[in-house]
């Protein structure tokens, strides 16, 4: 027997089949304006929505000490600071009532040959009744690189709210919406009432560098930490547009370094300048071979595999509420490559890119340094779409980069390193756990959320899906504004409290569907 909230203010008794019958009606019946969910919800959510309402402060004050964490898993001096980060979360867990393990995922090997220890990896579970479905969230708590001198306003680590805004690294990739689970969770305790699923966290620090060891612990805990886990949602990308989403794609990614060892110091250009194979113009001519202005990659073979564009699929980007000129005003460009929306979405979502991010080594501090660097190492990376593989763009990279050089008759050494190789993630939308997101996305906004696609990359969600077989959702609580790895990140403070608003009825609406 279970007992569901379906009418103000009663509980009703189900046998197993009527629960049959209420979750094939949910799974027919998609749109959530007449919902049996939304007769009950409003009785059940409203006291947990006050509680959000009334404790928003102090769910900023817990932001505000996560932010101060400065925990870029990119640089391996700070992962000390990402193992710091990862046992407040802990902490904050185990003061909630839940069994926290830090599970060791081994050691990684540094460009520099040296190996060190990774920061563990959060498997956290809340108390388990057999007769609930089992939902486990997963997130993280590392972040990107940012200094002050990059152009932001508010220092990074001191969480700065202006006008609505909160400001400050981490606060949407990804440590509010992670907090954001939390309080959700906090909402029901504290204001007695039962969760009505089952709660497992998996929360890491090693995300933004490709999720180190975490497949391996997947793979490793698949028949007991994941056995009884009927979904697995990820709140860990943005909205699209002002709408409120649902993401069932992201892209994948592969990350490479490509370094040209030259002569054995720094050279005066004056000196040596037309005498040396530069590894810069090396370097150089091996990066423009790679993209060309127009965002077309180069590397043979890399993109014979996209899939074809059906006119079903094109229309389903039609009916997204996309506008172009906001998204122009956003980023500060007067044009996109694309002119129409749907081509701008498709080439963020459903179509490969390849980005240059940096060179190591270079000269890039103010003045006139003549200087012939010896050694630099380009980094550039391949956003990837379903019937890509990793595997197979390393394999083609290397050679194209390898036979590009050979034509430069270069005495330089080349090294070509992949870092990361993250495979591209789909969902079936037909899946149960998106009835659940639309029901809940209705009751906290009153919309119906858009259906999204991303364009950025969440490293485990495909092996998360791969490897256990569970269904795996996106509930992104982000505003498409919020600058993800840029200069001035933020989270406004109404998506990070309808968002916690927003889980919160996501138990509730997922409790329904078992
Ligand atoms: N919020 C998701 C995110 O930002 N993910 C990173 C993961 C990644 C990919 N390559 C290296 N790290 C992203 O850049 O998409
Ligand atoms: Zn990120
Ligand atoms: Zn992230």
């Amino acid at each position: 027997m279970s007992f569901f909230y379906l009418s103000n203010r009663i509980i009703f008794c189900f046998s197993t089949m009527t629960k049959l019958i209420v979750v094939t009606f949910l799974l027919f019946h998609t749109s959530t304006s007449s919902s049996p969910s939304s007769l009950g919800s409003a009785a059940m959510l409203e006291p947990l929505f006050q509680y959000i309402d009334d404790h928003q402060n102090q769910f900023i004050q817990r932001l505000k000490e996560w932010v101060a964490v400065n925990s870029d898993s990119g640089d391996p001096t700070k992962w000390g600071e990402v193992e710091r980060m990862l046992k407040m979360t802990a902490d904050m867990i185990e003061k909630m009532g839940g069994t926290v393990e830090l599970a060791d995922v081994g050691t990684h090997q540094l460009p520099s040959g040296e190996t060190m220890q990774l920061p563990p990896v959060i498997l956290a579970e809340f108390a388990r009744d057999p007769k609930k479905a089992t939902l486990c969230i997963y997130g993280h708590v590392d972040v990107q690189p940012a200094k002050m001198e990059d152009g932001w306003v508010t220092d990074p680590f001191i969480l700065t709210e202006i006008k609505g805004n909160m400001f400050g690294r981490g606060a949407t990739d990804n440590k509010g919406p992670v907090l954001a689970w939390l309080h959700a969770i906090e909402s029901y305790q504290a204001t007695q009432k039962e969760i009505p699923v089952n709660i497992k966290l998996i929360i890491e620090g090693m995300e933004e560098m490709g999720s180190f060891g975490l497949l391996e612990l997947t793979r490793k805990r698949n028949d007991s930490f994941f056995a009884d886990v009927n979904f697995i949602v990820i709140s860990d990308n943005v909205w699209a547009t002002l709408n409120p989403a649902l993401t069932y794609g992201t892209r994948g990614s592969s990350y490479f370094s490509v370094e040209v060892d030259g002569p054995k110091l720094d050279l005066h250009s004056g000196v040596y300048g037309g005498s040396i194979h530069e590894p810069m113009t090396d370097l150089i001519t091996l990066l423009g071979s790679l993209v060309n202005h127009k965002g077309k990659i180069l590397v043979t073979g890399v993109t014979d595999n996209v899939t074809v564009l059906t006119e079903d699929e094109r229309k389903t980007y039609d009916k997204i509420n996309f506008d172009l000129e906001e998204m122009k005003n956003v980023v500060g460009v007067k044009k996109f490559i694309q002119d129409t929306k749907e081509d701008v979405l498709m080439a963020r979502w459903r179509y490969p890119s390849l980005s240059i991010h940096g060179i190591q080594g270079a000269f890039s501090d103010p003045g006139t340094k003549t200087v012939i660097p010896r050694k630099v190492t380009g980094k550039f990376s391949i956003r990837q779409v379903p019937n890509m593989d990793p595997t197979d763009v390393e394999r083609k990279v290397k050679e194209h980069l390898g036979q590009v050089f050979s034509t430069l008759n270069s005495p330089n050494r080349l090294k070509v390193t992949a870092t990361v190789g993250a495979k591209p993630w789909m969902a079936n939308l037909g899946d149960p756990q998106y009835v659940a997101g639309k029901r809940a996305v209705k009751n906290v906004f009153g919309v119906e959320p858009e259906l999204i696609r991303e364009g950025s990359t969440i490293p485990i969600a495909q092996n998360f899906q791969e490897e256990t077989g569970k269904s795996v959702m996106m509930l992104p609580i982000g505003g498409h504004d919020d600058g993800e790895h840029s200069q001035n990140e933020k989270i406004s403070r109404n998506n990070y409290i309808k968002g916690t608003k927003l889980f919160a009825a996501y138990f509730y609406e997922l409790s329904l569907l078992h």
